[in-house]
């Protein structure tokens, strides 16, 4: 009787065609912020076949992120787990899940990914020269997808350019694709198709992984020459227990999918904030010409060059705040859990969103407004306030990651290209990432490089 106040809509069904349709819409928000008006910030409702309560609010993603790990445990769709395998680190929790993670985050720390600034930035340049230069239009949120998708081959999977990478580029493609789609296991269906894709791009990454070991072992090659190196001559802390080859590849599945989209989409919303106001592209632009004059042509980013793009990184924060690419996600409960006065029976799904508590003009004053100022100071910021990388033990791992290859990708845009939008509707679509209006089509115009 301490069940949450809501209602769990029709068997099965419950409220997700509804929520389908208000991501969709970019509604979503509205029709949770009428929930919780109505309801208060703790409401029951199903979701995806489960019952749910969705939480909202700062004590909420306290809740969420900082809980004890034998009460709440991560939820993914069935269908994550069915098509990117069961022993990814999304799936798994307590000493399985540190040891994995841990184990990812030997090559996706800091300090390992300073080596690689040079190696992203030529990617970046190969990406500009083959799609950018030479067109007067073109569309954004396609193109970052690939460039997300080559930074991943080439630096995580030390794939280099060629009929391999175009192989899995295509599974890949048809995997996102099936797991956001009804788990329906009949021919023809996406999820059919993407559970196949899964197959044969694991057995892909099976062949690299063998590559990997004898290289390792006979060429002597550093074991952190790219992700999948690492992880295969990564040792326990006890110096004895390595990843199984189905972790690896488990593994490699999940950061493929984790690190494609989202960082395409943030990288697309700052070029669109860059094009709608000019006080911020200026800023942009000065910092990032500052870094290119003191280069000599052909020289390459370094690390020393990233930790100058100060305000640029304010100004990716601050779009990470008004356009989260995670909406939000889902736990379950591994026990009866108390929250908010209510019970949250054993079993059940929690719910967090995102942009809620971003736009939330008791956290963030004038939320609407676009405003980089607001991460002068991060400290300033409350905690579990600014939750784009979601909080915790279980924040994303791939964070620096994302964060060098989006000012690279910027760096390399301002000084040299200008652009301006085709379309000027402002709105987005959750599907289930952000998506603008048409992909973001922009006109292009070549700058006088500073430096090739
Ligand atoms: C702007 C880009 C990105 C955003 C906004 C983002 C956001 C997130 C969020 C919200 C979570 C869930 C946290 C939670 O459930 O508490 C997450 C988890 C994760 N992300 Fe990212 N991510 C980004 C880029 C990347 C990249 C580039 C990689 C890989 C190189 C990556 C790998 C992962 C992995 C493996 C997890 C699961 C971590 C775990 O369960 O322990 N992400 N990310």
């Amino acid at each position: 009787e301490r069940l949450p106040p809501g209602s769990l809509g029709l068997p099965i069904i419950g409220q997700s065609l509804v929520f389908l349709r208000e991501l969709k819409a970019n509604t979503a928000e509205k029709w949770l912020e009428e929930r919780v008006t109505k309801y208060g910030p703790v409401s029951k409702l199903s979701l995806f076949g489960k019952p749910t309560v969705f939480i909202h609010g700062k004590a909420a993603n306290k809740f969420v992120f900082s809980s004890d790990s034998r009460a709440i445990a991560n939820q993914q769709p069935d269908s994550f787990r069915m098509i990117i395998g069961e022993r990814n680190v999304l799936e798994l929790s307590g000493e399985d899940h540190k040891r994995v993670r841990d184990a990812l985050m030997s090559f996706l720390k800091p300090e390992c990914l300073k080596q690689y600034v040079e190696k992203m930035d030529r990617e970046v340049r190969r990406h500009l020269e083959l799609h950018w230069e030479g067109q007067q239009m073109v569309t954004v949120l396609p193109l970052m997808k690939t460039l997300a998708f080559d930074m991943i081959c080439s630096l995580l999977c030390g794939i280099e350019h060629g009929s391999r990478r175009d192989d899995l580029s295509t599974c890949v493609k048809l995997l996102v694709d099936g797991m956001w789609s009804v788990p329906l296991n009949f021919p023809f269906t996406r999820y059919y198709r993407g559970l196949r894709a899964s197959a044969r791009l694991q057995n892909m990454l099976k062949d690299l992984v063998r590559e990997k070991r004898v290289e390792l072992e006979q060429e002597g090659v550093s074991s952190h020459q790219d992700l999948i190196s690492c992880l295969v001559s990564i040792r326990g802390q006890d110096n004895g227990e390595s990843l199984s080859e189905d972790e690896i590849v488990h593994n490699v599945v999940a950061v493929m999918f984790a690190g494609q989209e989202t960082t395409a989409t943030l990288i697309t919303f700052i070029i669109r904030v860059l094009a709608n106001e000019p006080a911020i592209y200026a800023g942009v632009v000065q910092e990032q010409e500052e870094i290119a004059k003191g280069k000599v042509p052909g020289e390459l980013l370094t690390w020393e060059d990233i930790a100058k793009m100060k305000y640029t990184w304010k100004v990716a924060l601050e779009t990470l705040r008004m356009v989260p690419p995670v909406f939000g996600g889902f736990r379950k409960t591994l026990k009866d859990i108390e929250y908010g006065g209510f019970i949250i029976p054993k079993g059940w799904q929690i719910f967090w969103a995102t942009r809620m508590t971003h736009m939330d003009g008791g956290i963030f004053e004038e939320p609407s407004k676009f405003d980089p100022t607001r991460f002068e100071n991060q400290a300033s910021v409350p905690s579990y306030c600014f939750i784009p990388f979601g909080g915790g033990p279980r924040i994303c791992p791939g964070y620096e990651f994302a964060k060098i290859e989006t000012l690279v990708a910027i760096h390399n845009l301002v000084t040299r290209f200008t652009w301006k939008l085709c379309c000027n509707d402002d709105g987005f679509s959750w599907i289930p990432t952000p998506v603008p209006p048409k992909g973001l089509p922009i006109e292009i115009m070549p700058k006088k490089t500073l430096r090739i």
